[in-house]
């Protein structure tokens, strides 16, 4: 089950015009608890009827959290079931502050559209917090006043402070979250079309060519004709570009070769993996589109190789598709990604065959808007590279902005893949 769930309703609320003073904490706690009690989340000890008692609140600066005991017979996911119901009690009438509401009326300017302005306001009034459930041994509930933003333009100096191997996965109200490629070798990316998968394609190529030129390998396969992929054609890193079926086989045999190899010399040398043996080099593969390779036999069991075998040695799957079901995205695949993103997809469906439960389908229509699940579950909303800081990364022509490398000359033809040599 999704352990910290989002209440769409809430998005693109009018948050900035509440506080939590219209309701002080303690008010709102036992608010919270009477929402419990009528939404049926009780047990009956002794003759009473209990529900999950409150230990305290604390303010934060994104909203208040509570800290809540659950009784002996209810769960965690009971809890979860009732988000609406939370959500909904919360945003009831009864918090809406009609001082916060008149200041927010003051600072209206006067145009020709000022009573459409009001009418936004009175439609917005009282769809004002947000909600996510934890469970830590207490019941978290955290009720937000600030939505998460609608764009995040991550910026160079954000890029600048990732530790190694680390991208920007997205940020939530208030935090900005990383993947790690280390801790999470394998990634699969998932949501409908336009939702964002390709410009996170891009964030994280950037971000790697940029952090770490000398050890990034790539092997960018783009099955929607490579113009994802277009602007990193020519860099060093890049080893090829496949745009077919059958480029992508040849790519990924010749993937497979250098796994092979490294296997090889970790075995010879008794290591267990890249990290014991300080070898620096990490090779992507990365496909957008993977469900065109689905009926692929030969591509498929490469790909699964990777994913099963790849962590070890260095190398690093990025499975991304806009057709998620259980057959464009094996078992194998599944199980060795233990990192997942995934933007609004049209059914549960789809969102359980990426992330393994439902949700995504339940994302607001906002760009950039995903799940990424790891050993827990984050709403967040995805970073967004202008051209501008990209190409302030990355030379126009292809080359590097990084310790005066050279300019590699735009190749001819899109696959070319080169040898290699361990490091
Ligand atoms: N993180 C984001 N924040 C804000 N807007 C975004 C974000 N990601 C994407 N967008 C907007 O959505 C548009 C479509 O994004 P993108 O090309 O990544 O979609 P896609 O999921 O790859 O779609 P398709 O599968 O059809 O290629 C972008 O041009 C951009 O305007």
């Amino acid at each position: 089950m999704i352990f910290e769930i989002l209440s769409s309703a809430a998005v693109g609320g009018f948050v900035g015009y509440q506080t939590l003073k219209s309701r002080g904490m303690g008010d709102e706690g036992k608010k919270i608890a009477r929402i419990f009690t009528n939404s049926g989340l009780t047990v009956k000890e002794n003759g009473h009827i209990k529900t999950a008692h409150l230990q305290r609140s604390t303010k934060k600066e994104w909203g208040v959290e509570y800290a809540f005991r659950i009784p002996l017979g209810l769960s965690f996911s009971d809890f979860e079931k009732r988000i609406d119901n939370i959500t909904d009690g919360l945003n009831g009438t009864g918090t809406f502050d009609i001082h916060q509401f008149i200041k927010a009326i003051r600072k209206l300017k006067i145009t020709k559209s000022i009573l459409d302005d009001v009418k936004v306001l009175l439609a917005n009034k009282s769809v004002k917090k947000e909600v996510e459930l934890s469970y830590n041994g207490l019941l978290i509930v955290r009720v937000f006043e600030s939505t998460l933003p609608e764009r995040y333009t991550a910026d160079q100096a954000e890029l600048e402070q990732l530790p190694a191997w680390n991208i920007i996965a997205g940020r939530t109200r208030d935090k900005i979250v990383l993947h790690d490629f280390e801790e999470h070798s394998h990634l699969i990316v998932a949501g409908s079309t336009g939702y964002g998968k390709s410009v996170f394609l891009k964030n994280i190529i950037t971000t790697l060519v940029h952090k770490q030129p000398k050890h990034t390998r790539l092997f960018l396969m783009d099955l929607k004709g490579g113009l994802t992929f277009n602007r990193y054609i020519s860099l060093e890193q890049t080893k090829g570009v496949a745009k077919t079926p059958e480029e992508a086989f040849e790519m990924l045999e010749s993937a497979q070769g250098l796994m092979e190899e490294r296997m090889n010399h970790l075995l010879k040398n008794q290591h267990e993996d890249v990290q014991e043996a300080k070898i620096k080099d990490r090779f992507f593969v990365i496909i957008d589109e993977a469900a065109d390779l689905s009926d692929h036999k030969e591509c498929q069991a490469i790909i699964k190789d990777i994913a099963r075998r790849g962590r070890a040695v260095g190398f690093r799957l990025v499975y991304a598709t806009q057709y998620p079901t259980n057959e464009t995205i094996s078992s194998q695949v599944r199980q060795n990604c233990s990192a997942r993103i995934c933007f609004r997809l049209g059914t549960g469906v789809a969102s359980r065959a990426v992330l393994d439960e439902e949700g995504a389908e339940k994302l607001p229509l906002i760009k950039g808007r995903a799940i990424y699940k790891t050993d827990r579950i984050q709403v967040i909303q995805t970073p967004i590279l202008d051209w501008t800081v990209i190409e302030g990364l990355i030379k126009p022509d292809g080359g590097l902005k990084n310790d005066g490398k050279q300019v590699t000359a735009r190749r001819e033809h899109t696959l070319i893949i080169e040898e290699t040599t361990l490091s």
